[in-house]
Parts: structure tokens; sequence; C-alpha cells
């Protein structure tokens, strides 16, 4: 079976659910952005949230897709760089878990944290302190980091690095690896447009974009976006949040059903509905069960706090996965 790679921002998600969007206008974040931080603004994020209830969970959206797919049975690596310290730790030993093969540098830096805010309507909004992550450097992917899968999926929020993206793009090209690439978030891709755009056309086959980011990487609407992206990818997934999803492959447009939940915090919902589409492309489904999986992943993991579910959860979706399997 295939195996899949994933190289991202290793973070903690320090998770916070609050009572109204107040704080975010007090710290001027938009609501359902993502804003890098420094040390000296997470402080003011940790003081401004003092109040309100916190959980902690590993995260990353690269992370968060490869633990998807870790969950639902395929073999898979993770590469990325933590600090020497609790969180680096935490982030490793979950990985561990989930049986990842973890491909972790470390830093004398301390480890990178995400601080989800969560607003009541379930949106979830970043102040990210990237610490250790932003370290990791293109001379550090080994030559041979690839030589075992068959897919590398890479998160939009890696940026910030841009010779790291290219070189591990062209390294897993070279080796016959097919690219995945999440655009991560509508900020993202505004602020890095150019580059975005040269990387797409020269190296990624599947793209996963919501509305937002699909926008901003095109300047189109919904349909018209998904048109332009896929002269450049094989696959190209459009997510819709409420509305569902509309996927592209070559001539075929295929459109798949919301999944109807209570939904509590949309942090990783993205990154679980690629896991789902990536394990249906690995078992040769067609794209509808494809993404009909990545579907009812996303619905899931929206109707709990954090990236992450637990066994009993994981045990439910991989029967039903099976169902929509037949
Ligand atoms: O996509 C969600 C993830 O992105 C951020 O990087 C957080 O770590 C979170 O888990």
């Amino acid at each position: 079976m295939s195996k899949v790679i994933g190289m991202g921002n290793a973070l903690v998600d320090i998770l916070t659910r609050l009572q109204d969007d107040t704080i975010l206008s007090e710290l001027k974040y938009p609501k359902g952005s993502m804003q890098l931080v420094n040390i000296e603004e997470v402080a003011n994020v940790l003081l401004a949230t003092r109040d309100f209830p916190r959980n902690q969970a590993s995260g990353g959206s690269a992370a968060n897709t490869i633990h998807g797919l870790a969950n639902l049975g395929v073999e898979t690596g993770f590469f990325g760089k933590v600090g020497r310290d609790e969180w680096g730790a935490f982030f490793r030993s979950d990985l561990e878990k989930r049986s990842i093969k973890p491909y972790l540098l470390e830093s004398d830096n301390e480890s990178g944290r995400a601080f989800a805010l969560i607003s009541p309507d379930s949106e979830r909004t970043f102040a990210t302190f990237l610490g250790a992550a932003v370290e990791l450097a293109h001379h550090e992917i080994p030559d041979s980091l690839f030589d075992d899968y068959s897919i590398l999926h890479i998160e939009g929020y890696l940026v910030q690095n841009r010779d790291l993206i290219r070189h591990a793009l062209q390294l897993a090209k070279s080796k016959g690896l097919k690219v995945s690439l999440d655009l991560a978030s509508f900020n993202v891709v505004e602020d890095n447009l150019d580059f975005l755009h040269e990387m797409v056309e020269k190296y990624v086959d599947i793209l996963f974009a919501n509305e937002e980011e699909a926008k901003a990487f095109t300047g189109l609407a919904e349909e018209e976006a998904l048109h332009k992206i896929s002269e450049f990818c094989d696959l190209t997934v459009l997510k819709l949040g409420k509305k569902g999803s509309v996927i592209k492959h070559h001539d075929e447009i295929v459109k798949i059903a919301p999944i109807q939940v209570e939904s509590l915090d949309t942090t990783g919902a993205g990154d679980l509905y690629a896991s789902g589409f990536l394990f249906g492309m690995i078992h040769g489904l067609s794209i509808q069960q494809c993404g009909r999986i990545g579907s009812l992943l996303a619905g899931k993991v929206i109707e709990v706090i954090g990236p992450k579910m637990d066994d009993a959860t994981w045990n439910m979706i991989k029967e039903e996965v099976a169902a929509l399997m037949n």
C-alpha cells in the first residue's frame, strides 16, 4: 500500500474556548485568520484568555492530516522540527502513539505552539508562534527522506521558508512521489501569491483549498476558481464548509454533500478532510468515495475541541469508512 509522508510546522495547539469575539477585536486578530506571533505576543494571548477553558493537543496542519491517515491504518511519516522541551516531547510521543515514523529534528529554541481561539460559532482564529518549527532548513532534508513513500503532503503554512518548500518538492518529484498541498489559510495565500503559484504550477498534483483560499489564489469564486486551479493540478479539491465540497479530476467534476453535524470547533476540519480523501485515493476508490470519506472525517473532527479524536471515535469512523468503501 502507498505510504504518505507529511512535512509541516510541528506545533502543539493550545485551544481556548471564547465566550464571545471581544478578545479577537482587542487582540486585533481577524476572525478565522492565522497570524504569526512572537514570544511577547504569546504572553498577551495567554493573559487575555486566562479565564477561559483551555485544552492541549498536538497540531500542525500537515501533521493532523498524517495523524488522520495513520488512524485509518496507512503507513506514514512526518518531518518537522521541535524544541527540546515538554511540547516537543508531547508532539513526538503523539506521533509514536499512532505509529507515525517521526523524522523530528530538534532545536535549543522553544517548540512552536498554535493558540487557537475558538469562537462560540465554532470558527477558530490562530495566533501561531513558530519557534523551533521555523528553523527547519532545506539542507536538513536527508536525500533519502522520501525513498519509502509515494505521496508527500505539505501545508501552505510552511511558506515562511520558501527554500525548504522548493527543495522538498523538487526532491519529492525527482523520486517519483505525488505532491499534495493544502493552501492552509487565505492570508497565507494573499501574502505569498507568486511563490505559491510557481510551486503549484511546477510541482503540485493534488491541491486542497477552501473557498477563501481558492479566491485568494485565483481571484475567482467557487467553481471558476476550481477550473482555474485544475489547469495546473490533476486533482483539485475545493472545500465549501457547510455547503460540502467540489472536486475536479481532469474533466470530471464531483460534488459532495456536507455532513450535518453540530460544530464545536473547526480546527483541523480541512486537515482531516485531506486525510480521508488521500486514504480513498490510496485505496483506488472513486473520486465520489474519496470526497465522502474526507467529508466524514471533517464532520467528525468539528464535533470535538481540537484536531485530534479519541480511539472510540476512530473506531466508529473506521466502521463508517468501511461502509463507504463498498
Ligand atoms: O489546520 C489546523 C492546524 O493548523 C495550525 O497549524 C494548528 O496547529 C492546527 O492544528
